[in-house]
């Protein structure tokens, strides 16, 4: 019997979805007749540690991520279920993605004090977000909107809304459906107005490379449309060498099942702009290829400017 330690951070949500990962991994152990057990393991982050200050401050770059790594290398942990928008683009040296679960809700929600939708907000109101990919996409659709930054988890995040004097906020809705938390939910932003993060809503399961029983287990935990939605977006955020604290958003999902030896249609879109929303730049396209695709659209975007945008930021 072999027992595997799960780690992960400390957050309700980081808890909520690993526990429900565990809860899917033993159902999937006990179906294959594969005997092991599981312990979750609190790892607490660089991220977790410096809360109050605006990530894209502190040279975001897997904060959150780091730690539970080097765990992971250790042999202190041999398995660890992170939010795949918090994912570096590149992996250390001997670990894998071992499996890329089924995608909750990529949609950013907003959440506010009594309005029904972002078209029923105020004039002038007061939205808070960190996320400059937010805040570019809210000041293109509605450049009256005041923003300023909130951190936090998103309990500290949703109380700031009222203690801080918010009209809305706007966080992942992935995040809040997995806590139980979607009655907070005002609306939705469809990524005609809001792309989301890469890899917002999905999850990523990162393992030892040479660890096969491990890997024997996730490979059936993996849900392919999602992997391949998410090899579209991330081969996007690697041509930009993008982090998620530049104003840059995408969403794939297959848009036409495979069909014979055919790959399934992907169709991808990405957008780059600058913070305050006045370019916006935005390309759509379909491939059956996910990083093929994901290449298409960066360079589509860097033809018309994006890296000169992203350079301007990152200083
Ligand atoms: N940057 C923090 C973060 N990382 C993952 C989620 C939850 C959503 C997801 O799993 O994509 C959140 C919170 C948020 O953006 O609202």
């Amino acid at each position: 019997m072999r027992t595997i330690i799960v780690g992960t951070r400390q957050s309700a949500l980081a808890l909520t979805q690993t526990g429900q990962v565990v809860e899917l991994l033993k159902q999937l152990a006990a179906e294959h007749g594969i005997a092991c057990e599981f312990e979750i393991k609190k790892i607490v982050t660089k991220g977790d540690r410096i809360l109050d200050v605006t990530l894209s401050k502190v040279g975001g770059k897997g904060l959150f991520v780091k730690e539970i790594e080097q765990a992971l290398t250790d042999g202190d942990i041999d398995m660890a279920v992170h939010s795949m928008k918090d994912m570096p683009f590149e992996l250390p040296e001997g670990l894998v993605v071992g499996a890329i679960p089924k995608r909750e809700d990529a949609r950013d929600a907003l959440i506010t004090r009594g309005f029904s939708s972002l078209d029923e907000l105020p004039q002038g109101a007061l939205v808070g977000t960190s996320s400059l990919r937010r805040a570019s996409q809210l000041q293109h659709y509605r450049p009256d909107l005041r923003i300023e930054s909130v951190r936090g988890n998103i309990d500290s995040r949703l109380r700031k809304l009222e203690e801080e004097n918010f009209d809305a906020i706007m966080l992942a809705a992935a995040g809040l459906h997995r806590v139980g938390w979607q009655d907070r939910i005002s609306a939705y932003l469809p990524p005609e107005i809001c792309l989301p993060a890469v890899g917002q809503g999905a999850l990523c399961i990162e393992c030892r490379g040479g660890d096969a029983f491990i890997l024997d287990l996730l490979g059936k935990f993996q849900h392919e449309p999602t992997a391949l939605a998410v090899r579209a977006e991330r081969a996007f955020l690697g041509r930009l060498n993008g982090g998620c604290q530049v104003p840059l958003g995408a969403y794939a999902s297959v848009s036409e099942e495979s069909s014979g030896s055919e790959e399934p249609l992907l169709t991808l879109t990405g957008m780059v702009g600058t913070p305050d929303g006045a370019t916006m730049l935005k390309e759509s396209a379909s491939g059956r290829d996910p990083e093929a695709l994901g290449k298409l659209i960066a360079d589509k975007l860097i033809a018309q400017g994006a890296e000169t945008i992203l350079a301007e930021v990152r200083e």
